[in-house]
Parts: C-alpha cells; structure tokens; sequence
C-alpha cells in the first residue's frame, strides 16, 4: 500500500514551539539550556570550545537562530533549508526543524566538524559510556536468560517489547525529568500480531531496522535483530544510525560496535547473540547505514531518491523511537484519530512505528482508547509512560 501520501489527508498545521504551555515550547525553554551546560562540563573544551559553547547558551537563551559560521561544510545546504528560518526565533519555525538545527550549533560549538583536535568527538560520548557500562545494563543482560523459557512466540514477544520498551531509557529525556519514569501503563496501540504475520509472509526478507537511541534501546535493538536473523526471519538487516551525534543519545556506527563489543563480552545469553552478531557484521548479512539524511531537519516524505530505493527494496522498515515517529507522521497536529495508514501512504514499503510517547505527535489512536486515558487526567502524551507499535502493511 505504498505511494504518495493520502491525497484525501488535509495536512495538520506543524507542531511549533511558540505555543504557551506546549511541550515543544519546553524543550527550547529549558532542556536546551539544560544540555548545552551538560555538554560544555562533559568534557575539558579548550577555551575556544568553551567560548563557543557560551555563545549558544546564549543564543538559545535569548533565542535566536544565528547561522552557522563560514567554514561549515555544510552550509549551503543549512542555508537552503533555513531561508526565511535563520535570524529568527527557534521557537517561531516547526518544532522538528528547531531542534535539528540546535544540535547542528552544538556539535559546530564543540568542534565536531572543526580541525582542530576535538573533530569527531562526541559531546554526548560520556553519558553514553556512563550508561553503557552501568550496572543497569549488566541487570538488564542478564535479563535476557529468562527467555530461555519461554515458548517461541512469547520469547519473539518479549524481544520485541523489550526494544519497543528501550526507547523510554533515553538520555535526552533524562535531561529534566528526575528519577524513575512512572511504571508502564501499557501499548495505546498494539499491532504485534500484524507485524509478525509480516515478518513470517516474507522471511527470510530483507528489513531495515531504523535505530533511534543508543546503549540501553540500542542493546535490546541488536538482540531483536539477533533474533530475526537467527531465526531466518531475515535473511539481512540493514541498521540504519546517525552519521553524527544527534538528539542526545542517537545512536552513530561508533555506538553499534560499542553495544556489539559490550555484548560479547557479556555472559549467557547476551554473549552468545553478541557472538552471532559480530559474525553477521563480517558476513554482511548485519549492515550498518548512516545516511545524511537521518540528521536533516526534514519528514521523511521528502526523504531523498537513493534512500527511498533502499526502503522500497526492504520487506519491511521498522522506525524506532519518538524522533522517527515525528519524522514518519510529519510532526504536524494531527487528530490523534486520524489512520495510520492514511498519513504514512507516501512511505515506500511496509512501515512499522515502534515507540514510546514522548511529544504531541500523534496518529491512530482509536477514539475508546484516547476517552479512557484523556479520563484519567494524567498526562500521557510526551511523558514515555506509554507506547505504541503501529504497522501500515
Ligand atoms: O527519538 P526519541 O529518543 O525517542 O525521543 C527524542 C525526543 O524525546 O527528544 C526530544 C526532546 O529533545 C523530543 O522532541 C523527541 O521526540
């Protein structure tokens, strides 16, 4: 059921940040400033660094879109996108655009790009080490001998639960919110059973598998992928991941062999599918992608050709997280009512959305289910307390 979008969609207005009391508005307001001081204690920057990282506190504080400086190599394309954005306020231009361009300043403030000695040095590297060699994860590892267990279909149950689950232990989302996230309450949406039925009427398939954060949602991804291969669910895998350090914790090719490595070297079950994985990597039959795309500031509507050949040639996509939803449904204001499939028509493939509820964006709820959790009077949209798998066949 692929092609172009719904032409019966009227398209929602975009999520923006300049609406009083508004998630997005938040994000600007306070977790911005929040990271940019995170980032510049993180690491020991130079004074050059330090400078810099103190002009986009700035900036983002008075907020203000200052462009990007002469040297960027990616210039021309920043100055394409943002005609008539740049100068502006970052609250003024679609929420997704917004934060796009603030982690593009950041990783220009560290240096990312620059010549000096921090090139390709990733500001979020610390926090994702700290994560990854945390106790946590050693508990959450360990974990995965229980599976061992449990009857087929509930093991392929449970994997998938566990990586759709991963996308609540996102370091970014950290950033303001203190101690324990509230327990799940449950999947708002749940087509599983669809998904497998996929999966199964095209195995062994080819399946793209677009990562969203890494360490403790990357570590189960990669047991999920473990699965689909060893189970000859998928014959390949394609792991599509950043090119460079974005939204916090996204996970780049750097993150996949520090969560492969952290899994080998694990015991029981773990080990054994970081084994198997490092094996499928030099048998291409595990593949990495780090597309530029996955870092502009666009939906993936306007996704271009070479990568769309490359979805339309999977089985399936599987899109993790909050950040790919948004780019999925476009980060517009839609009924959260509206179908699924009517909003994602243009994706060229089947689609699946796996993800926890961490912004506005919102589609394909059914009416009964948006009246008993409006009723509860908690919030539950952008909280991570729930989650959603979607599939458009
Ligand atoms: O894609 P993820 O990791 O699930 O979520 C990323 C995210 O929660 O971080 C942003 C706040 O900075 C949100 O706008 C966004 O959706």
């Amino acid at each position: 059921m692929s092609g172009a979008r719904d032409e019966t969609v009227a398209e929602a207005p975009p999520i923006m940040g300049n609406v009083p009391g508004s998630y997005a508005l938040s994000v600007f307001r306070e977790r911005h400033p929040v990271l940019v001081r995170q980032v510049a204690r993180a690491l020991p920057y130079d004074p050059d660094r330090r400078r810099a990282l103190d002009r986009l506190l700035d900036e983002v504080v008075r907020d203000v879109m200052a462009p990007l400086g002469p040297s960027a190599h990616d210039g021309a394309a920043w100055a394409e996108w943002g005609r008539g954005k740049i100068g502006g306020r970052y609250v003024d231009v679609p929420f997704l655009w917004g934060e796009s361009y603030f982690y593009r300043k950041l990783l220009e403030a560290t240096g990312y790009f620059g010549d000096g000695p921090w090139r390709g040095v990733d500001p979020f590297g610390p926090m994702k080490q700290a994560e990854l060699e945390g106790p946590v994860v050693d508990g959450e590892l360990a974990a995965l001998d229980e599976t061992a267990a449990l009857p087929p279909d509930e093991q392929a149950r449970a994997l998938l639960l566990g990586s759709l689950w991963g996308n609540r232990a996102d370091l970014s989302f950290g950033v303001t919110l203190d101690g324990d996230h509230e327990r799940a309450a449950g999947l708002v949406v749940d087509d599983g059973p669809l998904l497998w039925t996929l999966v199964e009427a095209a195995a062994p398939g080819r399946i793209c598998l677009v990562a969203d954060n890494a360490g403790r949602e990357l570590l189960p991804d990669l047991v999920l992928v473990d699965h689909l291969l060893t189970r000859g669910l998928a014959g390949e895998v394609v792991l599509h991941v950043k090119p460079v350090p974005y939204f916090v914790s996204d996970a780049t090719p750097a993150d996949v062999l520090a969560c492969v490595r952290r899994l080998a070297a694990a015991p029981g079950r773990a080990g054994e599918a970081g084994a198997r994985l490092w094996a499928a990597m030099e048998e291409g039959r595990l593949r990495l992608r780090a597309h530029p795309f996955a870092c502009a500031p666009l939906p993936y509507s306007d996704m271009p050709d070479d990568l769309r050949a490359e979805f339309a040639s999977a089985s399936l996509t599987v899109l993790k997280g909050d950040l790919n939803y948004r780019r999925l449904v476009g980060d517009r204001m839609w009924p959260a009512t509206m179908p699924f499939a009517a909003v994602t028509g243009y994706f060229p493939g089947p689609v699946v959305a796996l993800r926890t509820l961490k912004s506005d964006a919102l589609v394909g709820v059914p009416e009964r289910t948006l009246a008993e959790l409006d009723a509860t009077g908690r919030p539950w949209r952008t909280t991570g307390t729930h989650a959603m798998v979607q599939v458009r066949p």
